[in-house]
């Protein structure tokens, strides 16, 4: 079974062997989440050429050489030669090195999932690798029930919850299970996060108003 975690990577190395448009796909998740990514591959699709050109990513044109995994945290193998994806493999393998490679799940120490991001709201989907085209089409699916209104949302109940647990610290629990009724998920489903906000503030002033005894 694949243990589910979601990884730091603000300003880690990491490494994309290979510059196709699966690689294009990896690289731009990882700069979404901050890292530096530099690519090796002697050919490079339009997108990732444009991406060097200003400087967001390193581009390194030359084929894979040994040692080119130094200092990575985390490797992606994104090229269509399985001669280069093993060698990748071995190095990473050797240095302890977080890796995927794309089309050989056997080398994968990770497998990238099929994403929805509302916000810092991450709703993330693996098929363990036995069919990524339903991992696609069920966020395709997820999308619909998970409309963008989430993102704006959870930061309010986030920095709710910070007051509800200084102010509540001995019923925090109590308050922060009450808040999210379920009129709030069906505001939220409708995309209003005005309404689902104007909710849980009703019911967290109720509380505030008449706390039961021993709540503070
Ligand atoms: C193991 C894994 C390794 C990894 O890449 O991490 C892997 C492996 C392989 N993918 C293949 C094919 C396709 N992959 C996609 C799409 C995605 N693939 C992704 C992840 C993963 N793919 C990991 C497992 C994830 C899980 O656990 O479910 C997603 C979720 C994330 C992402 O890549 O960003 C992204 C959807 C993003 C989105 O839209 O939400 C499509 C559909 C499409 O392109 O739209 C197809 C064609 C249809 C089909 O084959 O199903 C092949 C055969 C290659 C060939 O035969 O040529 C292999 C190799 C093999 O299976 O042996
Ligand atoms: N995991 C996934 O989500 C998916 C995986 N795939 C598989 O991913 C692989 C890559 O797919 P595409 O990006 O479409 O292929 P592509 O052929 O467009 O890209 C391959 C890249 O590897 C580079 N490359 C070749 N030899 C190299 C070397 N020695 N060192 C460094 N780079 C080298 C090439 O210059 C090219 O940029 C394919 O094998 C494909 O079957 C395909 C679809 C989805």
């Amino acid at each position: 079974m694949l243990y589910p975690a979601f990884i730091k990577l603000e300003n880690r190395q990491c490494l994309v062997v290979g510059g196709g448009k699966v690689a294009a796909r990896k690289v731009k998740m990882l700069l979404m989440c901050g890292a530096k990514v530099r690519v090796v591959s002697p050919q490079v699709v339009e997108e990732l050429a444009a991406l060097a050109a200003v400087g967001e990513i390193e581009w390194v044109r030359r084929g894979f050489v040994a040692g080119d995994t130094a200092g990575a945290f985390l490797v992606v193998s994104a090229t269509d030669d399985r001669e280069v994806n093993g060698q990748v493999a071995r190095e990473c393998a050797a240095g302890n090195i977080l890796l995927n490679v794309v089309d050989q799940p056997e080398f994968c120490s990770f497998y990238v999932p099929s994403v929805i991001r509302r916000g810092e709201l991450t709703v993330a989907i693996s098929t363990g690798g036995k069919s990524p085209l339903l991992a696609r089409k069920l966020r395709e699916k997820l999308e619909k029930v998970f409309p963008p209104a989430y993102g704006e949302f959870l930061e309010y109940l986030g920095s709710l919850r910070r007051e509800i647990i200084s102010r509540y610290p001995a019923a925090k629990e109590e308050v922060l299970d009450k808040i999210v009724t379920p009129e709030v998920f069906s505001a939220l489903e409708k995309n209003d996060v005005a309404a689902a906000k104007e909710l849980v503030k009703g019911v967290y002033d109720r509380y505030r108003s008449e706390p039961p005894d021993g709540a503070s």
